[in-house]
C-alpha cells in the first residue's frame, strides 16, 4: 500500500461553521451537496450508488474504513458486479469523524484511502461529524466544499440544478440474461444499482437496459414488464423519461403492463402522473427506516437515499393510492395504481446496503409479469411493438462511454 500523505483538509459549509481536519482521499478540492447517512455498514455500496452523484457525504457512524473496500472487478454468476453497486464512486467527497487506518476483512483488497485517491474523492478525517449533522438537521442540506491544504477553493456550486441523470444513465442499451429466464423486462436506468438488475435476472427475468430517455413507450409491448430505476438529483430535471412515461401510461395497448419504479423511479411514475414533488428539509439516508404499508398496516425496517418526496396529496387520487409512509416524518414512500398492475417505492426493496425485509416487492412485481403473460397469451394481437430492439446483440454490460 502506498504510505498515505496526510495533508491538511477544510471542509466548509456555505454560509455555516467550517471543519479543519485531514484527507486520507484524492488530493483534490471539491464542492457539493452536502448530505447525512446513519447507516451503520455498506460505504462501498453507498459510494458507488449512482443516485449519490454530487453530494458529499457525511457518515454519522464514527469509524469507517475498518474493513476495507472489496474488489470492484469481482462478478457474480450473472456477470454483475459482486460487491459494487456501479464500476466507479459518485460522492464526490465523504466526511468521517475517525478513519481507520487499518483494515480488515477477507474481501478487502484496498483501503477506503487508497480507492479515494484512485477514484479522485476528496475524503477528510478528524472533524466532528455530530456537529455537522446537527447543523444540516437545523439548517437542512446545505452546499459545501472541501480545500485540501494550501489549494484554491472552488466555488459552491448545487449540482442539483442540473440533470444528473444524463451524466450516470446507460451511454446504449444494454442486456442481462437470466440463468432460469421466464420473462423479459425493460429497465429504464436514470443510474441503477446493480442489486436491482440482480432483484430482477435472479428471479427470471432477461434485463434489457436502457438509457433513461430512451422511448420506452415505442418499445414497451416488446416486453413483458418495465421497471424505473433510481437516481441522482432532483426528478423534475428528468423531463424526457416523464414524458415517456406520460405516453406509455396513456398508451391503451400498454394498459396491462407491469410497472414497477424505485426511488427516483417512484418520482419519475408520480409526476408523469401528475403529482407533484419537493425537496426535503435534510432527506432520508439510513438503513433502518420504519415504512408501513398502508394496504395492510404492516411496517417495515427500509433502506433509503433520497432527498426529494412525493407531495401525497398530490397524487391523482380516481387512480392512484398511497402505498407506504413514513414512520418518523411521515412523508410518502410508494404508491400503487387502483386498476393496473403499477406501484412504486420511494425506499430501496433491493438494499444493498440494508435489510432485505421489503425484497418481497420484486416477488409481487413477478407475479404482476406472470398475470400480464396469462392476458397476453390470450389476447396475443395486442403484443405487437411500434419498433423492437434486436435484444441478443445488445452489449452485455453498463455502456460508461458514448
Ligand atoms: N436513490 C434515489 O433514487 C434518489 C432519488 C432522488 N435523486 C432523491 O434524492 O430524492
Amino acid at each position: 500500500m502506498a504510505e498515505l500523505k496526510k495533508s491538511k483538509a477544510l471542509f466548509e459549509i456555505q454560509n455555516g461553521p467550517t471543519f479543519l481536519g485531514t484527507s486520507f482521499g484524492a488530493e483534490k478540492s471539491i464542492a457539493g451537496e452536502v448530505v447525512f447517512t446513519t447507516s451503520l455498514v455498506g460505504y462501498p455500496e453507498s459510494m458507488t450508488d449512482p443516485s449519490y452523484t454530487g453530494q458529499i457525504l457525511v457518515f454519522t457512524q464514527p469509524l469507517i474504513g475498518n474493513y476495507g473496500v472489496p474488489s470492484g472487478n469481482a462478478r457474480d454468476e450473472f456477470n454483475l458486479l459482486k460487491y459494487f453497486e456501479s464500476p466507479h464512486v459518485h460522492v464526490t467527497g465523504i466526511i468521517v469523524s475517525e478513519y481507520s487506518y487499518q483494515y480488515s476483512h477477507w474481501t478487502a483488497v484496498e483501503s477506503l484511502a487508497n480507492w479515494c485517491q484512485r477514484e479522485g474523492v476528496a475524503a477528510i478525517t478528524g472533524v466532528d461529524t455530530r456537529e455537522i449533522v446537527q447543523y444540516l438537521r437545523e439548517e437542512g442540506s446545505s452546499l459545501g466544499r472541501i480545500t485540501i491544504d494550501d489549494q484554491n477553493p472552488i466555488p459552491y456550486s448545487d449540482p442539483m440544478k442540473t440533470n444528473l441523470v444524463a451524466k450516470v444513465t446507460t451511454k446504449e442499451p444494454y442486456y442481462i440474461k437470466s440463468l432460469n429466464h421466464t420473462c423479459t423486462v425493460a429497465l429504464i436506468d436514470c443510474g441503477v444499482k446493480e442489486n436491482i438488475i440482480r432483484c430482477l435476472v435472479s428471479r427470471g427475468a432477461n434485463v434489457v437496459v436502457l438509457p433513461y430517455d430512451y422511448k420506452i413507450q415505442d418499445v414497451a409491448t416488446q416486453f413483458d414488464g418495465v421497471f424505473i430505476s433510481n437516481g441522482p438529483g432532483d426528478p423534475r430535471f428528468c423531463t424526457t423519461t416523464i414524458e415517456n412515461l406520460k405516453q406509455l401510461l396513456a398508451d391503451q395497448k400498454s394498459i396491462n403492463l407491469p410497472i414497477f419504479g424505485i426511488c427516483l423511479g417512484h418520482q419519475l411514475l408520480a409526476l408523469a402522473s401528475g403529482a407533484t414533488t419537493e425537496k426535503l428539509k435534510y432527506g432520508n439516508r439510513a438503513h433502518n427506516i420504519p415504512a408501513m404499508d398502508l394496504t395492510t398496516g404492516k411496517c417495515y425496517i427500509t433502506s433509503q437515499n433520497h432527498g426529494y418526496a412525493v407531495n401525497v396529496d398530490t397524487l391523482p387520487n380516481d387512480k392512484w393510492l398511497p402505498y407506504f409512509i413514513n414512520l418518523n416524518d411521515h412523508s410518502n414512500e410508494g404508491m400503487i395504481h387502483k386498476f393496473r398492475p403499477i406501484f412504486s417505492t420511494q425506499f430501496h426493496p433491493e438494499a444493498k446496503g440494508g435489510p432485505q425485509d421489503t425484497e418481497v416487492l420484486f416477488n409481487k412485481y413477478f407475479e404482476n409479469i406472470k398475470t400480464y403473460q396469462k392476458q397476453q397469451s390470450a389476447y396475443l394481437k395486442l403484443k405487437s411493438s411500434e419498433s423492437t430492439i434486436e435484444i441478443e446483440s445488445l452489449p452485455k454490460e453498463r455502456v460508461t462511454v458514448a
